[in-house]
């Protein structure tokens, strides 16, 4: 029972620590990366908040040095699954009855663990597991985790506030109940935070959820498991497995009681689950929600006005930073040919200044691709463009020798359709096709028709009335659409992310529209005095 309408703290942005030579954070961090790699960790799944050991161990070791075994993956099979929905349909009822304050209180304080004594272990996972530098690790599992959380509860007070009209007489109210049966969390590779937000944005809408995370990401999700226990987050209500996708799937969305899916990953996986979904409809107990996040083919367009230092930054950096792993990164710019031979040597030069390594060494801006398939897959491109005879401007080389390392390549293509410029790669694969100054009619078109996705954008350009056009007309070929910046490091709370077409449902990541997708809404009418007569006045008999 709460009795108060209680407040929540105002959201700030968690402020980016810089990580340089001397500073507290950085002797912090060094230290976590040194103690994570002093001992193999045992990576089990939770269930019902305890560890579960499935039958078979998979090893663990950091995409930039196969050498070293950071851990063992513990993988259970259909009948984890199983227990993961039991556990998670028990622990239904009391979740959520909880007061939301009761239930926010625990995200909140797992923010604030994250933030202060969590911050350097969940940083050093996210830095070894999943090869990010510590400016990447920071920016994602550290304050793009604790914004989501923050700013989730912030939001969902907003939801609740939400009330209908009441005439004199009527007391009209809307409950914001969580849905009935569980949600299951797809989580991938690449951000710390989102496998973080993927259940907890459920969990803290009252829901109970099964969470299956990328075994590419289970180093980190194991931290992420420990902080909301530490956090008081009752047992069932995030259920950690481990068991290989369709088989899960083939448990989940057979279930009753299934009812929503938050996921991020590739677009085929996305609608492969939506059909088994919709194959299954007549199942379950209610519709389920399916909020997905996918693919990109994400693009730059420089207008013959843009700075061309700013014009490289934004490429560099949207495309190379955390190896292009983003589904927000750049893989596709559009140059003109009058600022093409300035932007080109500008960027091998600037290119040429970065190093790729360990994420042990800070100096190193580059680091590995996530896995072997990944490995194969981006470096099978660009053998094809090399053999295409397609011109390779920066990078080129690859070797999986240490680790899955791939230097950033930058492909000048001759066709705008060729296939580096519609495929979702999602690496460290730059390609630019050099338009025709007069002809930017003609590029939007392509950007626009190029790839089914439409998940970000970025122009470059310094002419107003060229930036309104621009803007007016890419309107469709975006959700998060960038004027002389790159098109990645969407924030909480400023830039809600996500995209549509292709690219997802657009339910805005870090959104109080998001958060909207995991309640089931009950409006109650409450009349203060009942009616006491059938009659209308309009039955009025004249004698
Ligand atoms: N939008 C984004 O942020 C991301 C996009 N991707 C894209 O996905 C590609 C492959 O990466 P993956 O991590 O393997 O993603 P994926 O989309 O292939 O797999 C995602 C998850 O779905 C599971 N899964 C597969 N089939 C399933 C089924 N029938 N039922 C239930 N679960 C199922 C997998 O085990 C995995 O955990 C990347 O190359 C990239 O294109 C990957 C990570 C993030
Ligand atoms: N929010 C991230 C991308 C998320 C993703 O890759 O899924 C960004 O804007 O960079």
């Amino acid at each position: 029972m709460t009795n108060g309408i209680i407040g929540v703290p105002h959201p700030m942005n968690e402020p980016v620590k810089e990580y340089r030579i001397g500073s507290t954070e950085r002797t912090a961090l060094q230290e976590a990366l040194k103690l994570a790699k002093a001992s193999e960790k045992e990576l089990p799944m939770c269930i019902n908040g305890k560890a579960v050991f499935g039958s078979k161990k998979i090893r663990v070791s950091p995409p930039h040095e196969h050498a070293h075994t950071l851990g063992y993956i513990h993988e259970g099979d259909a009948s984890h699954v199983n227990q993961a929905i039991e556990a998670a349909l028990a622990a239904r009822e009391s979740w959520a009855a909880m007061p939301w304050e009761q239930r926010a209180s625990i995200f909140l304080k797992a923010a604030d663990l994250l933030a202060g004594p969590y911050r350097a272990t969940i940083n050093a996972a996210t830095m070894l597991g999943q090869s990010k530098n510590a400016y990447q690790a920071e920016i994602d599992s550290a304050c793009e985790f604790i914004d989501f959380l923050r700013f989730n509860v912030h939001y969902m007070t907003e939801i609740y506030a939400q009330q209908p009209y009441s005439p004199p007489g009527v007391w009209n109210r809307l409950e914001y109940r969580a849905l009935e049966g569980f949600v299951f969390a797809l989580t991938p590779f690449n951000f710390t935070a989102i496998a973080g937000n993927l259940p907890t944005s459920a969990a803290l809408m009252g829901n109970v959820v099964v969470w299956k995370p990328a075994y590419t990401q289970a180093y980190s999700a194991q931290v992420i498991m420990e902080v909301l226990q530490k956090s008081g987050l009752p047992d069932g209500v995030i259920n950690l497995i481990y068991v290989d996708g369709p088989e899960a799937g083939g448990v989940i969305f057979k279930h009753p009681d299934f009812a929503g899916i938050h996921f991020t990953g590739s677009t085929s996986v996305f609608q492969t689950i939506w059909q088994e979904i919709g194959k299954n409809i007549g199942t379950y107990k209610t519709y389920p929600r399916v909020v997905g996040e996918t693919g990109g083919k994400d693009y730059i367009l420089v207008h013959n006005t843009a700075d061309v230092t700013e014009s490289v930054v934004a490429m560099i950096r949207g495309a190379f930073e955390y190896q292009g792993q983003k589904c927000s990164a750049a893989s596709r710019a559009y140059v003109p040919n009058s600022l093409w031979p300035a932007i080109k040597a500008q960027l091998q030069e600037e290119l040429a200044k970065q190093t790729m390594g360990s994420v042990e060494d800070f100096s190193n801006l580059f680091n590995a691709v996530i896995d072997a398939k990944s490995f194969k897959k981006i470096t099978t491109y660009i053998d094809k463009a090399k053999a295409d005879g397609e011109t390779i401007i920066a990078g080129g080389n690859y070797s999986d020798e240490i680790g899955y390392y791939i230097e950033p390549t930058v492909i000048e293509v001759s066709d705008p359709k060729y296939q580096t410029m519609c495929d979702e790669l999602f690496g460290p694969v730059l390609s630019v096709y050099v338009y025709d100054d007069t002809k930017l009619d003609d590029v939007v078109s392509l950007i626009d028709t190029t790839s089914p996705y439409a998940l970000t954008g970025a122009i470059l350009a310094k002419d107003r009335h060229v930036i309104t056009e621009l803007t007016a007309k890419l309107v469709n070929t975006a959700g998060n659409f960038y004027i002389n910046d790159k098109p990645t490091g969407a924030v909480v709370g400023q830039q809600p992310f996500g995209g549509a077409r292709a690219s997802g449902t657009n339910d805005k990541a870090g959104s109080a529209v998001n958060l909207m997708r995991w309640v089931s809404m009950r409006t109650i009418k409450e009349t203060l005095v009942s009616p006491r007569s059938v009659s209308y006045p309009f039955m009025e008999k004249v004698f």
